[in-house]
């Protein structure tokens, strides 16, 4: 599938790193590098722009590697790009480490998977229908 892009950043476009990556790495498109404090949570922009086609979004997901590796990590993971969206992409990372992180221009700093989705209408109903599962939840099956 072919999606409209607007590339305003310096570095090449988004690519899956693998013959099967389910996501595109984003690259920190900057001017200087950022530093990322302990807590600290910042928008990293990318200098892209995109526009998606109706029943698609992009979702932002962090790198397993800076997560494991930094404690660098997507704040509110799976960030959502909406098919309406023409602004600029933004990663909204955090560092949940107790060490300061430099985020460089050009570091692949999270992973965009553009996914299907629906848009449902809602049915008002007074019952729903039981199921085995019925209201357990929240370890209701236990650990083992
Ligand atoms: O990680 C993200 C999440 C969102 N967005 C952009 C695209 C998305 O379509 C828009 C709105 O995102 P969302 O709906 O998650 O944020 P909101 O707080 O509900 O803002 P809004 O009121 O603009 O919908 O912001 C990003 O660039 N990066
Ligand atoms: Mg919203």
């Amino acid at each position: 599938m072919e999606v409209k892009v607007i590339n305003k950043s310096k570095h090449e476009l988004p690519a899956y790193q693998s013959i099967s990556a389910a996501g595109l790495d984003l690259r920190a498109n900057l001017d200087e590098p950022m530093i990322l404090r302990p807590m600290q949570r910042t928008l990293v922009p990318t200098g892209l722009f995109m526009e998606l086609p109706l029943g698609f979004e992009a979702q932002i997901r962090p790198r397993s590697g800076l997560a494991f590796k930094y404690g660098v990590t997507v704040l509110n993971s799976p960030g959502t790009i909406d098919s309406d969206y023409r602004g600029e992409i933004k990663i909204l990372l955090v560092n949940l480490s107790d060490e300061s992180f430099t985020i460089e221009n050009g570091e692949r700093v999270a992973q965009m998977v553009i996914a299907k989705h629906e848009q449902i209408s809602w049915k008002s109903v007074k019952v729903l229908e039981d199921s085995e599962r019925s209201a357990g939840g929240f370890g209701s099956t236990g650990k083992g």
